[in-house]
């Protein structure tokens, strides 16, 4: 589904990435691990379109994305969850989901989908309420709420729990899970939690300075792995 191989960005001089592959499947959920400022939102925003890469290749279902814009990479199946989840405060919960319809694909409904609040209930009995009203979970379940409008096949999600109580860390987990496992989505989280990682992945890669240090299936998510995020 997804292969970035070999991928190269700068901010200006400062290298953010070195060479960094990964590979995400169809079914699959794969964890982006790594400390604070390693390049994992960077790597994020290089997939959805948001940076340019200095080298290397993005693919989608074999398709080069390079030189396209994060709308076009959004119609072509990438839902991203962004870090700080970037709800419009301003805009209800119905408004802001209906931002994810224009990049709904052509042959399919301009309608939000009913399942997406069987997904998360809370957007059904809020809709009319300000995004910036939420609180912070509700605000995460929104920010993916509007990504699966989009109707995604993959969907990327840049630390879905940063800052989010445990009760809903664990829906958020769950509907994690169902993406990948029921809908067949290809995801790619980025996770600073390790005990969410580990519940989730498939698949890992854990990134340092800008380059993968370690990559694997996710039974190898182990304690060494755990402190070398933590030290
Ligand atoms: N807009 C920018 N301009 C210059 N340097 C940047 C910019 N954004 C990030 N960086 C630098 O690039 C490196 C990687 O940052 P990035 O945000 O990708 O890390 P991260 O792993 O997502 O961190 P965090 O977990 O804190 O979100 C850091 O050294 C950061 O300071």
């Amino acid at each position: 589904m997804l292969d970035v191989h070999a991928l190269d960005v700068h901010y200006g001089s400062a290298q953010a990435l070195k060479g960094v592959s990964i590979e995400a499947r169809a079914g699959e959920v794969t964890c982006v691990l790594g400390r604070n400022g390693v390049g994992k939102t960077t790597l994020m925003r290089a997939i959805t379109g948001h940076l340019k890469p200095s080298g290397g290749s993005i693919k989608l279902d074999g398709a080069d994305l390079a030189g396209r814009a994060p709308y076009d990479r959004a119609r072509s199946g990438i839902g991203f969850v962004p870090q700080g989840r970037e709800v419009f405060p301003l805009l209800t919960v119905e408004e802001n989901l209906r931002t994810g319809l224009a990049a709904r694909p052509r042959k399919l409904e301009r309608k939000i989908p009913d399942d997406i609040f069987a997904l998360f209930p809370v957007l059904k009995s809020m809709l009319g309420r300000r995004g910036g009203d939420l609180s912070g979970g509700q605000q995460q379940q929104l920010a993916i709420g509007r990504a699966l409008v989009t109707a995604p096949k993959l969907l990327v999600l840049d630390e879905p729990t940063e800052g989010i109580q445990p009760s809903i860390i664990k829906d958020i987990g769950r509907v994690i899970r169902l993406l990948a496992r029921e809908r067949g989505l290809a995801v790619v989280l980025v996770e600073q939690y390790f005990d969410f990682a580990q519940e989730l992945a498939d698949r890992f890669i854990v990134l340092d300075r800008g380059e993968v240090i370690a990559a694997g299936d996710g039974a190898a998510l182990d304690d060494d792995i755990r402190r070398h995020l933590t030290v």
